[in-house]
């Protein structure tokens, strides 16, 4: 869940570029960039997960300038100044440009789920700025104060709804904290306008990332509506909120702790906050959450609403532990890492007073599809290294807690089933189905698929993950999946299975795909390919290559373009793309 700190970013992405070949000059190049410099501006590597939102964003606003008859020409922002100001506390002269603007129309919504909109420049007269705003949703009239200043776009806080807009809702929102906490995007609107807006996200990503598939795609109707979560709220099995803890804080503690007083001054636990305004009525007539979140970056979230009960009692327990380590912690950052599990062993008496288990009885957030062992029951766990438990699809999957394991797992057995209904090939009988597993993790998509294929052969990167996964097949008594560890290309030296039978299901992680696969993909040119991707990003550029760059792209037909929620009130989306060989 994390995005983007708005001060940090800057960059260039005029062009869009295929995935990365990886050659041996080039395979740090999905790695963080370093800053040895600190001075240096930072530059973003545009496969990461900022990357790619990034230029999808860059995109929006293209798109936002040429539907106002405008171009970049017309903008006008001196970031380079306004940074001079920034370093020489000239405070107030900078607040001349981050400034409170008044009336600002919503005109669009960037695949980020933020609002975007054109106002008068400071700098020149008759240009513009454009600005970002959270939690605004297109049509709302708002009041905002500009914070930040980049190149072509300033962010702002949102600080009041002059009008709203005809989809938002307020009396919807679940969470004390929307509105802050960076974590929830659109609690504020309807769910259908959540899907019709993750739906718009993957078509815009398509648009922009796969020119030259987009327009049959539309054309064809190919971009189905998405899927719905089963849990809209409380899905989430796991989460890592943070504290920052100033020494100046610490010290007041000890010292209170020395003369036995009580310590008042407690560091907030939570996540980043996302607007330092307090837009809402409830938040406006609210000083105590104003006085506790006046400063610092972290904002203290003693429940989250998209978690599930455990994880907010695994968070009342972290809570508690900061409260008592924090006056001697030796860091000045406090990570918590709390995840649920299902778990067979007996609770210890601890866990149970902390409410850190659930017996399966007292479960309202079992869905039914779920089965569970008479005497297994759920429980949550703070240790990273720990290899837990998830029973999903009627199997169980241990991993190391800290590994990959999807958070939302009502809606699994849907993509499950997806994944099922997409992979049956015309004209050939019902076992005679192949299943190729690529970025397996551990197991999960092979496994939940094995019943209903001859044979799996799965391939992971990470070889904890993928022992995990062999370790899956023989924990669910299945003997026709094999996992190998290593790069996913690996996997077509291995494969000893005929392609004509053979689905290649693929699920990279947020930097997508690269050349080296999709080429051996499209040389192995199986009957079927689907592609799961959180970053629908790199997916469309992904599927641009394969499609028109490689030896056999060309024989594929693209069925269909379905998103799945898996990350309800959030702007993140699952998408899942099925091609056929034709
Ligand atoms: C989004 S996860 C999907 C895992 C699995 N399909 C699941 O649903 O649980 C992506 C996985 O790809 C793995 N991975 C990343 N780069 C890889 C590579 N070059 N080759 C093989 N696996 C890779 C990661 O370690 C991670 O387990």
């Amino acid at each position: 869940m994390s995005t983007v700190e708005p001060t940090t970013v800057l960059v260039k992405t005029d062009t869009i570029q295929p995935p990365l070949k990886k050659t041996k000059f080039n395979n740090n190049a999905t790695k963080k960039p370093q800053h040895k410099n600190k001075k240096m501006k930072k530059t973003i590597d545009p496969f990461s997960l900022i990357g790619t939102y990034q230029q999808a964003q860059d995109k929006d606003i293209e798109q936002l300038l040429s539907s106002n008859n405008l171009t970049k020409e017309n903008v006008s922002n001196d970031s380079d100044f306004i940074r001079k100001l920034l370093k020489t506390q000239q405070k107030e002269e900078l607040a001349k440009y981050h400034r409170l603007v008044e009336n600002v129309e919503i005109l669009e919504i960037t695949s980020q789920g933020e609002g975007l909109g054109l106002i008068e420049s400071p700098f020149e007269n008759r240009l513009k700025q454009i600005v970002i705003v959270p939690f605004t949703l297109k049509g709302d009239v708002v009041n905002v104060h500009i914070h930040t200043t980049h190149e072509l776009v300033v962010h702002a806080d949102l600080v009041d709804i002059v009008k709203e807009s005809p989809i938002r809702d307020n009396s919807l929102i679940n969470c004390k904290y929307f509105g802050i906490c960076q974590g929830c995007n659109y609690q504020h609107t309807e769910y259908k306008n959540q899907m019709a807006l993750k739906k718009q996200t993957i078509v815009s990503a398509y648009k922009y990332f796969a020119p030259s598939l987009f327009d049959e795609l539309k054309e064809k109707s190919k971009f189905s509506e998405v899927v719905e979560s089963p849990r809209k709220y409380k899905y989430r099995t796991k989460i890592t909120p943070h504290a920052n803890i100033a020494k100046s804080v610490k010290k007041e503690a000890l010292e209170k702790l020395q003369n036995n007083e009580p310590i008042t001054n407690i560091p907030n636990l939570g996540f980043e906050k996302s607007n330092k305004h307090f837009w809402r009525a409830e938040h406006k007539n609210d000083l105590e959450l104003q006085t506790k979140n006046k400063f610092g970056s972290i904002l203290d979230v003693e429940s989250c609403s998209i978690s599930t009960d455990l994880v907010n009692n695994g968070l009342k327990v972290s809570k508690q532990k900061l409260i008592n380590d924090f006056p001697t912690f030796k860091n000045n950052q406090y990570n918590v890492f709390i995840r649920e599990k299902t778990t067979t062993s007996s609770p210890t008496l601890k866990d149970i007073e902390d409410n850190l288990v659930i017996p399966k009885a007292e479960d309202s957030s079992k869905p039914a599809f779920e089965e569970w062992s008479e005497d297994s029951f759920r429980s949550c766990t703070s240790n990273q290294r720990q290899t837990i438990q998830e029973v999903v699809c009627g199997k169980k999957f241990d991993f190391v807690a800290n590994e990959f394991f999807q958070i939302n797992t009502s809606i699994l057995p849907l993509v499950i089933e997806h994944v099922l209904t997409n992979s049956k090939i015309e004209n050939t009988s019902q076992k005679e189905r192949y299943l190729v597993d690529a970025y397996c993790g551990s197991g999960f998509i092979g496994i939940a698929c094995s019943d209903k294929m001859d044979k799996v052969l799965g391939v992971e990167v990470s070889e904890r993950a993928a022992q995990s996964a062999a370790e899956n097949a023989k924990l669910n008594n299945i003997e026709n999946c094999k996992f190998i560890a290593g790069d996913a290309e690996k996997i077509f030296k291995e494969v000893d299975i005929p392609a004509e039978l053979t689905t290649v299901i693929m699920d990279p992680s947020r930097k997508g795909s690269n050349q080296g696969f999709l080429d051996q993909l499209s040389e192995y040119a199986p009957a079927k390919v689907i592609y799961i991707s959180c970053n629908v990003n790199t997916q469309a550029r992904d599927m641009e290559y394969f499609v028109k760059e490689t030896k056999n792209g060309g024989l594929y037909e693209i069925d269909h373009v379905t998103g799945f929620d898996f990350f309800p009130q959030t702007h993140h989306v699952e998408s899942v793309i099925v091609l056929t060989k034709k």
